[in-house]
């Protein structure tokens, strides 16, 4: 460890300032620990006192500052409680409370700069994987576990897919393919998914109890952000992300620290379910997720009797503002192991679907103006930001489309403006992932 970065990285820290506090996060005493080894730096925050609008602010500008630091190649921020060990995480990896690329100081447009965004790196806990569908739902109980299973085994026709269960406390995924553990650890220490018919399984409910989750003391969205992290899945082009039930901590978190390309819903008709996932559904899109449409599970049921179909639950789904891409009866087919490739067909059709509507997400809604560096090389990702930024007045707005996390922009943009705190002059400053390579920054020029 090199004495020399450590000290510039904490004269970074000094540098973040905690808006609810108005003092430093080094002084509030928000850093609770902090590793600089050969380049990689990890970040252990607790922003609990920090006014929860802030708290991701707060993550972004450490990201920003450290990452800004010559000689600093990746930054972590690991979220941490006053209750929870600030070295927690899964043994050699870290677990990723935030994460995020961060460039240098002076880059500018005709700044000839070797430290570019591209030498600072995050890590992505699905990357390389084209799609990413998550699987949600308002209630448990509701079958999203089998739709997330029987979507994976449909896909599994014509892609390579892996299923990811997030569901930490009831990981039934591996029930429902009817796969057994232990997980094995290559000779990189990663865990290998299990495989059934082509498709990688991961789950908690894989692991034994001998095996050694020094996870299982760190807060649950960290053992599962990290899991989902460190598993070595073999060149996927497809993953289904089994989501916990409900909104709380985990699934969304494991929703803000992974690419999503999209979520599907699952929910029964019956009134009060439909109710909680319209809310739902408001909570994911506010998130920045884009959600897909919904599944009505168990729908109906065919009497085996009189061969004529009985609708299971009253109620209808008027209130949903999101598409129903299928209804799903009850059926005994479903309740039998899922295999890949073989599926039943409403699940084969709810896959097309699925499908359809993710080609329909990557249409992104912004104003013409918009400044969109996808695809663009360091230096004119630059000197676009700069162009378009020199255009916009004051107190209007500027918008931004890119193929990574645009959070870090906002330093670049505090130098084009000339104010000392970016993140305090860069109100409203918001960034919506569209999927896995595009996202949107919305912000107004102070
Ligand atoms: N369409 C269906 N027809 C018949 N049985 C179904 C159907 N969908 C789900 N089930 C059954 O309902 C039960 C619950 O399903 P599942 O485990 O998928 O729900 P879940 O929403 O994932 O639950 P949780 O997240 O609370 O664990 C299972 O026994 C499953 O076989």
């Amino acid at each position: 460890m090199s004495c020399e970065l450590e000290s510039a990285v904490e004269s970074a820290l000094g540098q973040v300032q905690n808006p609810s506090l108005g003092t430093d996060v080094y002084k509030a005493g928000l850093v609770h620990d902090l590793t600089v080894a050969d380049g990689n730096v990890t970040v252990a925050l607790d922003t609990t006192a920090v006014d929860p609008s802030m708290a991701r602010g707060v993550a972004d500008a450490v990201v920003s500052a450290v990452g800004g630091v010559d000689g600093v190649d990746e930054v972590r921020v690991r979220q941490v409680t006053p209750q929870s060990p600030a070295g927690g995480g899964h043994p050699g990896t870290g677990s990723p409370g935030h994460h995020g690329t961060a460039p240098a100081h002076g880059h500018g447009a005709n700044t000839a700069h070797d430290h570019t965004e591209e030498s600072v790196e995050g890590t992505d806990a699905f990357e390389g994987i084209e799609r990413v569908i998550a699987v949600a739902s308002a209630k448990g109980g509701v079958g999203k576990s089998t739709v997330a299973v029987q979507l994976a085994c449909a896909l599994a026709a014509d892609h390579a897919v892996g299923i990811f269960d997030a569901d930490l406390y009831g990981p039934n995924v591996p029930t429902l393919l009817d796969v057994e553990g232990p997980v094995r650890a290559g000779t990189d220490d990663r865990p290998r998914p299990v495989e059934t018919g082509g498709v990688e399984v991961m789950s908690t409910g894989l692991m034994n109890d001998s095996q050694p989750l020094a996870w299982r003391g760190s807060v649950a969205h960290d053992a599962v952000t990290d899991l989902a992290e460190t598993t070595a899945w073999t060149d996927r082009d497809t993953l289904v992300l089994d989501l916990p039930p409900g909104t709380g901590d985990v699934p969304l978190s494991v929703l803000q620290e992974t690419s999503v390309d999209g979520v599907l819903f699952v929910t029964t008709p019956f009134q009060s379910s439909v109710a909680d996932t319209r809310r739902s559904v408001e909570l994911f899109a506010d998130e920045g997720v884009p959600v897909l449409g919904t599944v009505l599970n168990m729908a109906s049921h065919t009497c085996p009797e009189c061969g004529d179909e009985h609708p299971l639950f009253a109620g209808g789904t008027d209130d949903l503002d999101v598409p129903v891409l299928a209804e799903l009866p009850f059926t005994d087919d479903v309740q039998e192991t899922a295999v890949p490739g073989e599926t039943p067909d409403p699940f084969a059709e709810l896959a097309e679907r699925v499908t359809e509507r993710l080609a329909e997400a990557g249409h992104i809604d912004v104003p013409d103006d918009a400044v969109d560096v996808r695809g663009l090389d360091s230096e004119a990702r630059y000197d676009a930001v700069a162009d378009g930024f020199a255009s916009v007045a004051s107190g209007d707005p500027f918008h931004l489309v890119s193929d990574r996390d645009p959070t870090p922009v906002r330093e670049y943009l505090g130098e084009l403006a000339g104010v000392d705190d970016p993140v305090l002059a860069f109100q409203p400053f918001e960034v919506e992932k569209w999927g896995s390579e595009t996202w949107v920054l919305r912000t107004r020029r102070p």
